[in-house]
């Protein structure tokens, strides 16, 4: 049974999910040191925010196949590393959306109305109204920075509740900010006229310290910021400093550049700044939803299977995979069999789809394409997760190209392998009821089953060739299961498949290669 490590506190749904087809360890309070040597025995590591998976854990997990985050941001796992080792990461985008949503509302209405200090007085023994009058947000200008998933369902919400929504986000169409009926503005805009500011965007070489002293400086005396993205975005010693000076009237933070927050300038600010443990996944309904997501995928991936949520490789929604997964295949077998017709150095790989294949996204295509390419050379080093990256520090050209016309396949796939000195092709497609076939290689026509083990010649089309291979064949004890010929021309060059039942003997294409009008032979494994 494959063993998971479950390394951060994770809701039981998930682990009874695992439990069906894993050995699961629940070790929520592992240190660094213990996380290292400990992670070689496993298949799948399981965890929240709080484990740092980094290059060192990845480089000492010579076993994983998987590591699942069960949440939204992957900032505490190295990806490029993970991704180098062939290790899919995946996350669960969707899961805790409205928790982080509401908590942002939450804070908002905490920090018009003081809630948090006011329950505090009152447990001291105070019963101070005045202190903690409020203010609405009715009418008020809300600045959304990030209008994905999160800050969408915040802009809902707020409009309900009559906010204005003023929203920046480089990446996001206008038909989709008037959908939300949000106002799209620049950040200037956006920092100068906002009575609220809640942040919703990734934390990125770009985004960090977005809030500064500088930006702080820009905004209305009666501001108030939210952040429940990530820590790092907000410069918390500015917002501090702003805060103490009356700079803008409030903030919210769920999300710190350290977590846990042990020792900061906030804890300097008294009056107008409430702080959550990072908390915006924490409701019952998203644990579940994170928990649950993220374990059917570690036990499809543990199973063979794809992941739907793979932030290193192009996910698929489960209906566009189950129709792309025969072409996968066929991609995949494609390129293990031009990857050992061109042997040696490939400089590029020239990927044609035809007939219903132009219509479909090209690029889970193009990496199965690339993994059977590599697998002569990197066997089982090489898989979905790395192919791309592996061929890219090859050197390897990618070259894509659609076709829609419909010849004689619903859906085919040519692939071109340049070598140092020479090109090598292969055509192939599925029939009717899925089933593979090769349908050319160096455009001679033929139709064949790929089959484990298959003897491939260049020859010259005249009378007893093929009966000279045979007998050749005969002379190592090999049984040929099927055999196909494909030629241009009549007495022309010649291609023949021969399927056979185990790997050739020694020797044997060596006398092949010798035999007249035998151009060249290939012992293909698939
Ligand atoms: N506090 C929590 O517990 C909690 C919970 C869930 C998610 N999060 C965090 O919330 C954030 C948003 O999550 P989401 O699920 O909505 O993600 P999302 O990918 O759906 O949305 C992020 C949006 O940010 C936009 N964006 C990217 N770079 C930007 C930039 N430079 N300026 C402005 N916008 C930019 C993107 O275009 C996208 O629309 C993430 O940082 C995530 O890690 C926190
Ligand atoms: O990215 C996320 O999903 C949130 O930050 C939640 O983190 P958590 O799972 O550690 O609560």
């Amino acid at each position: 049974m494959p063993k998971v490590l479950v390394s951060d506190p994770i809701d039981q749904a998930g682990i009874d999910l695992l439990g069906q087809v894993a050995q699961v360890d629940e070790r929520p309070k592992l240190s660094p040191e213990e996380l290292l040597r400990i992670i070689p025995e496993y298949d799948a590591l399981m965890i929240r925010s709080g484990t740092q998976v980094t290059q060192e854990v990845i480089e000492a997990g010579t076993n994983l196949k998987i590591i699942g985050r069960a949440g939204v941001g992957v900032d505490n796992v190295d990806v490029p590393t993970a991704t180098r080792k062939g290790i899919v990461v995946v996350n669960s985008p969707e899961g805790n959306t409205i928790a982080a949503a509401e908590h942002a509302i939450a804070l908002m209405m905490s920090l018009s109305r003081h809630v948090p200090q006011a329950n505090q007085s009152l447990k001291a023994g105070h019963w101070d109204r005045k202190k903690f009058t409020g203010v609405e947000v009715y009418k008020k200008n809300l600045g959304i920075v990030g209008l994905g998933k999160i800050g969408s369902h915040v802009a809902n919400v707020a409009q309900a509740m009559g906010m204005k929504i003023l929203a920046y986000d480089p990446f996001l169409s206008q038909e989709r900010a008037d959908q939300l009926g949000c106002r799209l503005v620049d950040l200037d805009l956006l920092f100068s006229e906002s009575d609220y500011i809640t942040l919703h965007l990734p934390k990125t070489p770009e985004t960090t310290n977005l809030i500064n002293a500088e930006t702080l400086a820009r905004m209305k005396p009666t501001a108030r910021i939210i952040n429940c993205a990530r820590g790092g975005i907000v410069d918390e010693s500015a917002l501090a400093e702003a805060l103490k000076a009356g700079k803008i009237a409030g903030a919210a933070l769920d999300v710190f550049a350290n977590e846990p927050l042990k020792e900061s300038d906030l804890f300097e600010v008294e009056e107008n700044l409430i702080l959550t443990p990072h908390l915006g996944a924490s409701t019952e309904e998203a644990q579940v939803n994170v928990a649950i997501d993220v374990a059917e995928q570690i036990r499809d991936v543990l199973l063979g299977l794809p992941a739907r949520s793979a932030v290193n490789i192009p996910g698929l929604k489960p209906e566009v995979l189950e129709k792309l997964k025969p072409y996968l295949m066929l991609a995949e077998t494609l390129g293990n069999l031009v990857g050992q017709l061109a042997g040696g150095r490939i400089e590029s790989l020239d990927v044609r789809l035809q007939g219903e294949l132009a219509k479909t996204d090209s690029k889970p295509i193009v990496i199965a394409a690339l993994k059977g390419l590599l697998t002569p050379a990197l066997r089982e080093r090489v898989n979905f997760v790395n192919a791309a990256i592996e061929a890219k520090e090859r050197g390897i050209r990618i070259i894509e190209t659609k076709d829609s016309d419909v010849r004689d396949y619903a859906g085919s796939i040519r692939l071109v392998a340049k070598g140092a000195s020479e090109s090598r092709s292969v055509n192939g497609a599925l029939l009717a009821d899925k089933e593979m076939r090769i349908t050319s290689i160096d455009d001679f026509p033929i139709s064949v089953i790929p089959t484990q083990h298959m003897l491939l010649t260049l020859h010259r089309d005249m009378p007893g060739i093929i009966g000279q291979i045979g007998s050749t064949l005969g002379k190592f004890n090999v049984n040929i299961a099927s055999m196909q010929v494909g030629r241009k021309l009549v007495r022309g060059d010649a291609v023949m498949v021969l399927s056979i039942d185990d790997p050739l003997p020694e020797g044997v294409i060596d006398e092949i290669t010798q035999a007249p009008g035998i151009r060249d032979a290939y012992m293909v494994s698939l």
